[in-house]
């Protein structure tokens, strides 16, 4: 199925995201908004905001979010699987249900890890959707192949997520070194400040995208709560 999408031409694309900054909706899940409807909120109040794109998980959700907002949306399908570390959209089904409900780019894992399915089949798929194609890498050299494969969007989505402890900064080093090699990279992961996000474009990133810091309420207030703790208290006024 080939659908006609409002940003059908990467001159369309960059027009739009180029410079932009993406919301990630992805609430924890099972928690208290985890829910279609106020993923749906979220992504209207960030392009109320300013946010010239926006990132959803699952097809269903992503239907929803696409019924109130017109910005590109990239699609992706998580997974836990037993026989394989991938988790984003490893399937061809679900690259075509992200497209059928509405995605303008699908995003994939694009990293060099045991997987059921092709990377170049991945892509195939989301090309004959019509779509445009994401490669969430974790390194220079997953990234680079997904280039030369020809995915248009390279992310840093899973630097520090292929094993080890999960470093606390945004892999600007990464973003700096694709960006020197490839036309549109996607700062991602991370990124948790507008300071950030300024180091980020500093590097050379094509668009960022902001998840949890957005649209993850129960972490965000963690990082506040503990902040309450983190130093002495201020000696209360004689009385
Ligand atoms: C590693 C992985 O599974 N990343 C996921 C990819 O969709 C999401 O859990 C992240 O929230 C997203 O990439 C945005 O990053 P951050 O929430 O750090 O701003």
């Amino acid at each position: 199925m080939t659908r006609r999408r409002a940003f059908d031409t990467l001159a369309a694309l960059d027009r739009q995201m180029a410079a932009r900054l993406v919301v990630s909706c992805q609430p924890i899940d099972d928690g208290p908004l985890d829910r279609h409807d106020i993923v749906a909120r979220f992504a209207m109040a960030a392009v109320v905001g300013g946010a010239g794109a926006i990132r959803i998980e699952g097809a269903e959700r992503l239907a929803a979010v696409r019924s109130q907002v017109n910005v590109p949306i990239i699609g992706i399908v998580k997974y836990d699987l037993d026989d394989s570390p991938v988790r984003i959209t490893p399937f061809i089904a679900d690259v075509d249900a992200l497209i059928a409900a509405g995605a303008d780019i699908v995003a994939v894992d694009a990293t060099a890890r045991p997987r059921p399915v092709a990377l170049a089949d991945l892509l195939a798929a989301i090309r004959a959707g019509g779509a445009w194609a994401m490669a969430d890498c974790s390194c220079e050299e997953d990234a680079l192949a997904a280039h030369a494969l020809g995915f248009d969007i390279i992310g840093t989505t899973l630097s520090g997520y292929t094993g080890g402890a999960v470093p606390d900064a945004a892999d600007f080093d990464l973003i700096a070194a694709l960006a020197a090699q490839v036309p549109r990279v996607m700062a991602e992961g991370r990124i948790h400040t507008p300071a950030d996000v300024v180091l980020a474009r500093a590097a050379g990133a094509w668009a960022v995208t902001v998840g949890t810091a957005i649209t993850r309420t129960e972490l965000v207030t963690q990082w506040f709560a503990a902040a309450m703790t983190a130093a002495p208290a201020h000696a209360s006024p004689a009385r």
